[in-house]
């Protein structure tokens, strides 16, 4: 199998989800429309959307718990119905049923030999970068060790495509920083991630792209790196003594240039190295760089495609 996320024919052809017009109404509700999407090998790709968006119903779909009004869908190079590719997937649900007397280790011990056997020191592992319980009764889990419990069976088969709905819900932070630093773990390896979410903090830093699904359309995918890059930032310069208005002046990528006395502030759009580079030449006492508000763009094109869509319909 050719590896990598490089694109071109090879990469192509054995991409980890392609999705070509996907549609699935409910009877006359839509839950997802004209999904056209390709996730390669080694990617990880956050699916964003508020309640009610679509981002269920595609894991369904890729999942094969439900089957699509129209379109095609390919998950690693298969068709969902194929029984072989289950085994390949690490799968989260959105919402876990965890019942009965069975001790959570006993639970994913016979999860792990249903999948052709799994380690015992591997899902102890788990437990322990988890800070998991599994000592537990599963009916006596709380939802914090349900989530731990569903992630640890998700993780511990090593499967080529993990399919995570909302899963850092009622995680705590520092649960949630591990969780992070095993999906990072996970793409080193050249596997491949989809985790939804609808919240775009939780997966930013993770995420090579994200995909926004709203009201069952996929209406934006972006290049989290490209769009970091892209984003409007505030910058707070100090310096020792006062500066020169002049030195700041038409920067590349400055903007609302504000030079007090020995503070200068501003924002810059785009690479900030004209303004380093210029700041460089006085003594610098004190920087303040906030993060882009990603989330904020995103809304962007939320309200951009809602306006385009709306235009359309009522034209
Ligand atoms: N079994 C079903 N029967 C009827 N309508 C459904 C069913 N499942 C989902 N829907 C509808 O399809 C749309 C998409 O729902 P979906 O569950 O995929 O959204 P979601 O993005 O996963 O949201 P959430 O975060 O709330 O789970 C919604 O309008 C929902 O009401």
């Amino acid at each position: 199998m050719t590896g990598g996320a490089a694109g071109g024919e090879d990469a192509a052809m054995t991409a980890v989800v392609q999705a070509e017009g996907l549609t699935k109404y409910y009877g006359k509700r839509r839950g997802l429309e004209d999904l056209t999407l390709e996730i390669q090998p080694g990617e990880i790709f956050g699916y964003l959307g508020p309640n009610g968006a679509g981002k269920t119903t595609t894991i369904r779909l890729l999942l094969d718990v439900i089957r699509p009004t129209r379109g095609l869908v390919r998950v690693l190079g298969a068709d969902p119905r194929e029984p072989a590719i289950r085994s390949r997937i690490g799968y989260l649900p959105g919402e876990l049923a965890l019942e009965g007397r069975d001790r959570a280790r006993d639970y994913l011990r016979f999860l792990g030999r249903v999948r052709g056997g799994v380690p015992d020191s591997r899902i102890d592992a788990l437990a322990e970068r988890f800070d998991a319980d599994l000592s537990v009764q599963m009916r006596k889990l709380s939802k914090g060790n349900k989530q731990k419990v569903g992630l640890i069976q998700a993780f511990m088969h090593e499967p080529e495509f993990l399919i995570l709905d909302e899963p850092t819900g009622g995680l705590d932070p520092l649960v949630q920083q591990e969780f992070l630093a095993l999906v990072r773990e996970v793409r080193t390896s050249g596997r491949t991630v989809l985790m939804s979410s609808h919240v775009l903090a939780e997966v930013e830093n993770v995420s090579d792209r994200v995909g926004i699904v709203r009201d069952g359309r996929l209406v934006a995918v972006e290049n989290v790196a490209a769009l970091r890059e892209k984003a409007v930032r505030r910058v707070e310069l100090h310096f020792e003594s006062p500066v020169p208005h002049a030195a700041f002046e038409n920067l590349p990528g400055v903007r609302d240039l504000r030079v007090e006395g020995a503070s200068v502030s501003c924002t810059i759009d785009g690479r900030p190295d004209a303004l380093i580079k210029t700041a460089a030449r006085f003594t610098v006492v004190h920087m303040v760089s906030a993060e882009p508000d990603l989330e904020e763009i995103f809304l962007t094109y939320y309200s951009d495609e809602e306006g385009h869509r709306d235009r359309q319909e009522s034209a």
